[in-house]
């Protein structure tokens, strides 16, 4: 299996989850500033990973170059996301670029594997939320970081 995971990163948390991400799936991680429309294409699973600025946004470099994934064509692709938030500060837009990111690779035709359960997190609304599960991995690295690990592992291993 190849993997890339295409991700951007204001701080570097984001970037750190991706490499982990990439290491553990023997992947490459690819910073979307550098990423090439056949990055999208070229690979047997596409992980794509935002945190949410704003107030519920994509990261910067996503919306700088958000057309080198919405040129791609995804149909029939095996898509994983997942998303860094802040649930504690934000708690009415947590990883809201996770639901972003989804509603692009949906619309490009891709089949979006990875959902996660909600539980033990505390946050009042998310669009990465849907039909009560989220759309991919969500991580906190600014108040739940303790949990990552496990998450992450847990992701992996769903992601077969
Ligand atoms: C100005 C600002 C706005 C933010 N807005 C949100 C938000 O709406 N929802 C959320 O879940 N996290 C929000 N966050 C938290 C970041 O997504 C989180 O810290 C993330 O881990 C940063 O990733 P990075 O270091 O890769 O840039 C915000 C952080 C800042 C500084």
């Amino acid at each position: 299996m190849s993997v890339n995971v295409i991700f951007g990163s204001d701080g570097g948390a984001t970037e750190a989850v991706a490499s982990r991400i990439a290491r553990r799936l023997q992947g490459r991680a690819i910073d979307i500033k550098a990423a090439t429309p056949d990055d999208f294409e070229n690979c047997s699973l596409l992980v794509l990973g935002s945190p949410t600025y704003g107030n519920g946004d994509l990261q910067s470099d996503w919306e700088a170059h958000l057309d080198k994934l919405t040129g791609a064509n995804l149909v029939g692709r095996r898509v994983a996301l997942f998303g860094t938030g802040d649930q504690v500060t934000y708690p009415d837009s947590f990883v809201d670029a996770m639901g972003i990111l989804y509603d692009h690779v949906v619309n490009r035709g891709a089949t979006v594997v990875g959902f996660t359960e909600t539980k033990g997190y505390d946050y009042t609304a998310s669009l990465a939320e849907r039909d009560g599960r989220f759309v991919g991995l969500a991580l906190d690295q600014d108040s739940q970081a303790s949990r990552s690990e496990k998450r992450i592992s847990a992701w992996i291993e769903s992601l077969g």
